[in-house]
């Protein structure tokens, strides 16, 4: 097997972190930021929250979550201060509040859906009960016509497989306060995006824009034209890490487990792999995870782990053991 490109060997690994700009916390040195910050989600309602084959529980909740919570509530408090203050200081009093957008990405299969379920129900239990919005990019990607039409359907969630003009504009427009932006919605039953259905985002005070691609950036126009990233709309973004094989593990169980429920809908567009054997089946999703997943993640995803402000790192039993949060 393949040497995974994200594990790195550990003497290397002390050099580099003496000068890494992020600083390390094991999970119980992280767990221990959380000071009084309350528990505000039961275990039952933790369970409705996460996803197929993700563990995740109280436990984890109280260990990782709530010190995340306090966190990110540290920065939408500074964030607000300082909208406050400039409106005073530039004389605009029309200006209008725009939302705290955080960014979460991570590899497919990685659990980036529970992480931003959790932290979107999290924070909008705040004692000052903030509008929190969940948004995927899922739904901008290009519907399967489009990709069948370009040779793209063997790209699904590579960067030239989304539509990061209408991406961007939904950024855009959520960014400067305006009311009932729409985004597409995308269903992993019919495996493309629904046509006419949007979701409509109406002025939360924070949204959470969660997908694969969120922290790519790409290359410039070369006349200069100034383009925006993604993540230049972002206020705080996070990356949901694990050693590839790891998460490839995870794809394939996941895959395995989905054979004997959600494909076995007719209506779905993996329908067939619940009918065929169970080694056969496992050879597709084998075939689906390095073919196309791993190689985007390595090309694509990995490389934007950098461009993180924490980086929430998971071991084989999908529990985060380590955070990187950046100093600079
Ligand atoms: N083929 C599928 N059928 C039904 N649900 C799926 C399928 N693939 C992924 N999902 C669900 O879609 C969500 C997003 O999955 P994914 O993009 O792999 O990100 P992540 O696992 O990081 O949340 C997850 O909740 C997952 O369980
Ligand atoms: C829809 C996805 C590209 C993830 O999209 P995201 O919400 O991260 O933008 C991914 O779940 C997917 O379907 N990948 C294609 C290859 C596969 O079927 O696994």
């Amino acid at each position: 097997m393949d040497q995974p490109t994200n594990a790195i060997p550990t003497d290397d690994r002390a050099r580099s972190r003496a000068t890494s700009p992020y600083r390390f916390f094991s999970a119980d040195e992280w767990a221990a930021f959380r000071a009084d910050t309350p528990l505000t989600l039961t275990g039952n309602e933790i369970d409705r929250l996460r996803s197929l084959n993700d563990p995740v529980d109280i436990a984890e909740v109280r260990r990782i979550y709530l010190s995340l919570s306090r966190l990110l509530s540290a920065h939408v408090e500074a964030s607000q201060l300082l909208f406050e203050q400039r409106k005073r200081f530039l004389d605009l009093a029309d200006v209008t509040k725009t939302p705290f957008v955080i960014g979460i990405a991570g590899s497919v299969a990685v659990g980036k859906s529970t992480t931003a379920r959790l932290l979107a129900e999290l924070l909008s239990r705040w004692p000052s009960s903030p509008k929190v919005d969940l948004v995927t990019t899922d739904g901008f990607l290009l519907p399967n016509a489009v990709l069948r039409d370009h040779g793209l359907m063997e790209r699904k969630g590579f960067p030239e497989s989304y539509d990061i003009a209408a991406l961007l504009k939904f950024l855009s427009a959520i960014k400067a306060g305006e009311p009932d932006v729409r985004a597409p919605v995308y269903s992993h039953l019919t495996y493309d995006v629904v046509p006419d259905t949007f979701v409509t985002v109406d002025r939360p005070d924070i949204l959470v824009f969660e997908g694969i691609n969120v922290l790519q950036t790409r290359d410039l126009p070369a006349d200069g034209t100034i383009v925006p990233f993604v993540s230049d709309f972002f206020d705080f973004s996070i990356y949901i890490d694990a050693d590839e094989r790891v998460i490839r593990t995870w794809y394939v169980d996941r895959f395995m487990r989905l054979r004997e429920t959600a494909f076995k809908d007719p209506h779905s567009f993996f329908h067939r792999y619940s009918q065929v054997g169970e080694d056969e089946a496992l050879s597709i999703a084998e075939g689906l995870w390095s073919d196309i997943n791993l190689r985007n993640l390595r090309e694509n995803i990995l490389p934007t782990r950098p461009r993180a402000d924490l980086i929430l790192r998971k071991g084989g039993d999908h529990l985060i053991e380590e955070v990187a949060l950046r100093k600079l």
